[in-house]
């Protein structure tokens, strides 16, 4: 195994991974592959190797595959350089099974992960699987090179992976989502700009400080909010008349099922692509 690196598509999700690779491969040569020349004059302009395609590639070479998932297909068969890699492949692309990725390139170092956004501030939440036929070589570097990015946890069953995209690659989304609303509240109410993103950005990481203490689970939390007869239950009444929970259940579930049919969409895309 080489030390080099490269990060096919540097969009929200794989530019959010760069500072975790910048720290963990200082001395290494780190090549992004975009097809956009934005993004290419983005990196470049950080002091990176950028290519609009793989030409050739060190056999031992880690890639990290960070584009949409519906272009994976047309990737694969347009890049001749990953055909039979030998190295560790990372793939964060939504619903993209590890099988159709392995059938794709003709590899076997395949680990399916999905990070989140905070990857950019080294506290991503990434959840990953490994194919069966990774090295155990390539899997306890594939485990650093996910830890570099923040909290990583391996599972055995791939299955998880589609709810892990919904809850945490979607989850920095649902956040903002929420923030939004009560920053949007707090203007209403007369705080200024400033005023408003700052109260609710610390109220978040306030509470991420709490939850990451990890000795009480969030529904604790919030009940150590209500004081009985307060202000916050008349708030939290109002969550719970309106369902939130259940509405929160059905938007995780929406993404989950989205996640899966992704994976058959380009599975399908695939397997037509090698019967041609
Ligand atoms: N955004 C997130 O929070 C998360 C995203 N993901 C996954 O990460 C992947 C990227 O998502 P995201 O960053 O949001 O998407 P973006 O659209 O922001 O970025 C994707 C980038 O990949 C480029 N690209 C497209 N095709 C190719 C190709 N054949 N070779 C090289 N580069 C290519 C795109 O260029 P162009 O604009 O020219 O098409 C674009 O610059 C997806 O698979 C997504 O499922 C996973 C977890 C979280
Ligand atoms: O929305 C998406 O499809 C990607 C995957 C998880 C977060 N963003």
């Amino acid at each position: 195994m080489s030390n080099d690196i490269v990060l096919v598509g540097a969009g929200c999700m794989g530019a959010a991974l760069l500072p975790g690779l910048f720290k963990g491969f200082q001395k290494s040569r780190i090549l992004v592959v975009d097809t956009s020349p934005l993004r290419r004059e983005k990196v470049a302009a950080m002091g990176v190797d950028v290519a609009s395609a793989i030409d050739n590639i060190d056999g031992g070479a880690t890639v990290v595959l960070a584009l949409p998932p519906n272009s994976f297909s047309g990737f694969a068969s347009s890049t001749l350089a990953l055909k039979g890699h030998a190295g560790l492949v990372i793939s964060v692309m939504a619903g993209v099974r590890i099988a159709t990725i392995k059938h794709a390139l003709q590899i076997c170092n395949v680990v399916r992960a999905i990070p989140n956004t905070p990857a950019e501030t080294l506290k991503s939440m990434t959840v990953f699987c490994a194919a069966t036929s990774v090295s155990l070589l390539c899997l306890e570097f594939a485990e650093r090179v996910l830890s570099l990015f923040g909290e990583a946890i391996r599972v055995e069953s791939e299955n998880l992976m589609d709810p892990a995209t919904a809850i945490c690659g979607g989850g920095p989304a649902y956040i903002s989502y929420f923030a939004e609303c009560m920053r949007c509240f707090a203007v209403e109410q007369g705080f200024n700009d400033d005023e408003s993103a700052l109260i609710v950005a610390q109220v978040l990481c306030g509470t991420g400080s709490l939850l990451s203490v990890g000795d009480r689970r969030p529904m604790q939390l919030c009940r150590d909010v209500m004081t009985p007869g307060g202000t916050t239950a008349r708030a939290v009444e109002v969550l719970d008349r309106n369902n939130f929970k259940e509405v929160v259940g059905d938007a995780l579930l929406k993404a989950t099922i989205h996640s899966r049919s992704l994976g058959c969409m380009v599975e399908e895309a695939e397997n037509e692509r090698s019967h041609r």
